[in-house]
């Protein structure tokens, strides 16, 4: 995840709300949260009026009436709420949704019947449904990826921060009560009945505001004909005549496609490629759209299918996977505090106070999370700290629930909700990043309507289990402890949260770098980063798979390179091949440095951070982009060539190496490395010709390479596939490829033929497939 600056300082704040649009949403969304706080409060209050002549049970059935039929709708409609998300103008969703949600509050208190208390207030939610996943698809569209954390936050803020402001208006409106009921004869329990206009207010003012927002008329849509230029500002792609290239002219690896000022005179190569390229392309565009009116029907996409994609979409990324369960997990542990909350405070004897006390210190905890976490964790990786922040709340809530005191009860909520509230804000923080727009809505509804569920269920089971378990007194000699039910369940809820944190935290962290945990939280703790952009979020998120093929002189690299790039091209993946140094404008230049004979005493560090330098260019003009696209980039050498030629050859200080070459790269770690292994005396054998500047050291420099790459080799061997390159080649391919199979994704989509069409298949200069 890229590292955005966190809010917590007013500049932060107002760095966000700088923008337009956003500051719009935000200010309707405020309003928005103060209503329906404000109005939740009325309408338990004015359920709790409405019976007070009926029996205890009516009246508690009324009132969790109230909060039941807040939640049922989540679970009926919310699937279809984000394909409603997912395929109609959100804006319109959203003005649409506030002026129903408007009117239907306001229509209360005229009614003034608790039938239509229930039924009104039941509508509204199942219109929230819909409102919510359109607006959380909507922030991304409004502010740019590195500020959407502090979008996230400040949307959270005013989610959970209206609260306390809505119970202070509220308990205002009550002790002002007498005065109203004079000013307003009319209404029977004024204090709730303004409330509800308020609330009703708030949503009229709201549904204008969005109305104003730029948001795009339909949501974006993958456009499969062009996905190689969706993530760059690449304007044509030309496949390469990949070895008769002038090498001052192309900026791309062999056999890749890559971007090309096209000449003013361009050769006759060149225009048979470009003429080529735009061919397939036409092809390609045609294919898109018959896959676009294949998928669409007429026009209309079938829902049902739409909301099959989304769901499978949620768990079939490991980060979506992690996210999803650690939201979840959260909902179940917070669902068992809300259950038995108010019944475990008071077997503290501390009543209705002590209840408002923990809810505050909630609250105030959630602030502190949203807010301070992120800016004081700066430089933690965000994958990490979901997980992190998710088990310090559960570790905090075991306590609670073990501890029966009430001050301790108090400071662990505080913990509890500013554990949650980070994890939150930075879950949907990593949500709104990763995932495509196309299926974001979905993504969010399945998220609210899982999260309702395990709520309710919670909520539900909670005190079942507190009284199944009841209180008991244990006494070892004149000690005695009260081990209370709910106490019991809050720390069952506890271990659920510390589990789901742990499975969370693994599914996350899997390409998260192998940056040991203390180690980063301990320099994150002093503001000093230890992991960059790419080890971190974003480009640990990518989609496409690195590997890298590495051994000494002719250990047979760029055949293998050619072997598995045919291979994979026919099992239908883009793959592009690339090789260090040398593969950018750049890389060339400083290839031709580095192996010139006649470039005598260059001193190892000088040569070591050439290499480096070539790198950094590669990763950043070559690597990352296709990997963002999705495809397999297959390497000749990365950073083990500079550990074992620079390091173990000219005996520099690995450590050192390997940290200029982490900053290089931003952290970039292949999926897997294939070690070509072999004697140094049969490599450089196999090389014809003459010998460049590397390849002319000692026998002895050539087999400390060797031993380098072995130790390193053995040091991860989970990364690394060691092959004996004496074998015959078919032989290697066959070796590779079975230890590739199982890291490939899944074969290509559908819609990606484009993709693979796109690319040149090596050994095939016309690009054609
Ligand atoms: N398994 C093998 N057995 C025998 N010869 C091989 C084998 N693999 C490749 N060769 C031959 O060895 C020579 C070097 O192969 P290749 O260029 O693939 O090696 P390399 O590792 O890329 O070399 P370099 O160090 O120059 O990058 C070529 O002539 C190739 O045909
Ligand atoms: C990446 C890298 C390479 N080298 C050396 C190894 C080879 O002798 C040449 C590269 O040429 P080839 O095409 O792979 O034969 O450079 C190195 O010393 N350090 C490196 O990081």
């Amino acid at each position: 995840m890229s590292r955005s600056a966190p809010l917590g300082a007013p500049g932060e704040a107002r760095s966000v709300l700088a923008n337009p649009p956003f500051r719009r949403l935000w200010i309707s969304l405020s309003l928005s949260s103060l209503g329906d706080w404000l109005s939740l409060l009325a309408l338990m209050s004015l359920a709790t009026i409405l019976t007070m002549d009926a029996s205890p049970v009516v009246q508690y059935f009324a009132v969790s009436g109230v909060v039941l039929l807040k939640i049922a709708p989540w679970l009926l409609l919310s699937p279809f709420a984000g394909v409603v998300a997912d395929r109609f103008d959100r804006r319109l969703t959203m003005v649409a949704a506030d002026v129903l949600r408007g009117l239907l509050y306001v229509s209360i208190p005229v009614v003034g019947r608790l039938d239509w208390l229930l039924v009104a207030n039941f509508l509204a939610e199942c219109v929230a449904i819909f409102w919510t996943p359109a607006k959380d698809a909507s922030v991304p569209n409004l502010v740019p990826r590195k500020k959407l954390e502090q979008a996230n936050q400040l949307t959270l803020l005013t989610a959970y921060g209206t609260a306390p402001v809505a119970a202070g208006l509220f308990a205002l409106l009550a002790s002002l009560s007498t005065v109203l009921g004079m000013l307003f004869p009319a209404m029977a329990t004024p204090e709730a009945d303004i409330a509800l206009y308020i609330n009703g207010l708030t949503f009229f003012i709201a549904a204008a505001v969005v109305w104003t927002l730029p948001l795009p008329g339909r949501p974006e849509r993958a456009a499969p004909a062009a996905p190689a230029g969706a993530d760059d500002d690449r304007t044509e792609e030309v496949p390469l005549p990949p070895q008769e290239a002038d090498p001052n002219e192309l900026t791309a690896p062999i056999g890749q496609a890559a971007t090309l000022e096209v000449p003013a005179v361009p050769s006759e190569q060149e225009r048979k490629a470009a003429e080529r390229a735009e061919a397939k392309a036409r092809r390609q565009e045609a294919a898109a759209e018959r896959r676009a009116a294949r998928a669409s029907g007429d026009g209309q996409a079938n829902p049902l299918r739409t909301i099959w994609e989304g769901w499978r979409f949620a768990g079939s990324t490991p980060l979506v996977r992690g996210l999803m369960l650690g939201m979840l997990g959260a909902f179940a542990a917070g669902g068992a505090v809300v259950g038995v909350g108010r019944v475990f405070v008071d077997k503290l004897e501390a009543g209705n106070a002590g209840f408002g006390v923990l809810f505050g210190a909630l609250f105030a905890g959630m602030a502190l999370g949203m807010l301070a976490g992120p800016r004081t964790l700066r430089e933690f990786s965000r994958r990490r700290l979901f997980g992190l922040a998710l088990g310090t709340a559960g570790v905090a809530l075991f306590f609670t629930g073990l501890v029966p005191n009430m001050v301790l009860a108090a400071v662990l909520t505080a913990v509890v909700g500013a554990g949650a509230g980070l994890a939150w804000v930075i879950g949907l923080t990593l949500m709104g990043q990763e995932v495509q727009d196309e299926v974001r809505g979905r993504t969010f509804a399945f998220l609210h309507a899982a999260g309702r569920l395990v709520l309710l269920g919670a909520v539900a089971l909670s005190p079942l289990l507190a009284a199944a378990i009841g209180d008991h007194t244990l006494s070892v000699r004149d000690l005695t402890y009260d081990f209370l039910g709910t106490g019991a369940v809050l720390m069952v809820a506890a271990v659920l949260a510390v589990v789901v944190a742990v499975v969370s935290y693994r599914q996350m962290n899997a390409d998260a770098g192998d940056v040991p945990l203390m180690t980063e939280l301990l320099a994150a703790l002093r503001g000093v980063p230890v992991r960059t952009e790419a080890a971190d979020g974003e480009d640990t998120a990518l989609p496409g798979t690195f590997v890298v093929l590495e051994g000494g002189e002719g250990a047979g690299k760029s055949t293998q390179v050619q072997q598995l790039s045919v291979w994979l091209r026919e099992e239908g993946f883009e793959v592009v091949t690339t090789r260090e140094p040398g593969a950018t404008k750049l890389g060339m230049r400083l290839r031709a440095l580095l192996l010139d004979k006649e470039q005598t005493g260059m001193s190892p560090r000088a040569e070591a951070l050439l290499y480096a330098s070539d790198r950094a260019d590669h990763v950043h003009q070559v690597i990352l982009p296709a990997l963002r696209r999705g495809a397999i980039v297959i390497s000749d050498r990365y950073v083990d060539s500079t550990l074992a030629y620079q390091g173990a050859g000219r005996e520099l200080p690995s450590e050192e190496i390997a940290r200029v070459n982490d900053w290089a790269t931003g952290g970039l770690v292949p999926r897997l490395t294939v070690l070509l292994d072999l004697p140094a005396e049969d490599g450089l054998s196999r090389l014809g010709g003459g010998t460049d500047r590397i390849e002319a050291e000692s026998q002895d420099f050539h087999e400390r390479v060797r031993r380098g790459f072995r130790e390193l080799a053995d040091a991860a061997p989970e990364r690394y596939l060691v092959v004996d390159a004496r074998e015959s080649q078919e032989r290697v391919t066959r070796e590779i490829q079975r230890r590739l199979r199982p890291l490939l994704p899944d074969p290509v989509p559908s819609d990606s033929e484009a993709i693979t069409g796109m690319m040149p298949v090596v050994g095939d200069p016309d690009g054609d497939d």
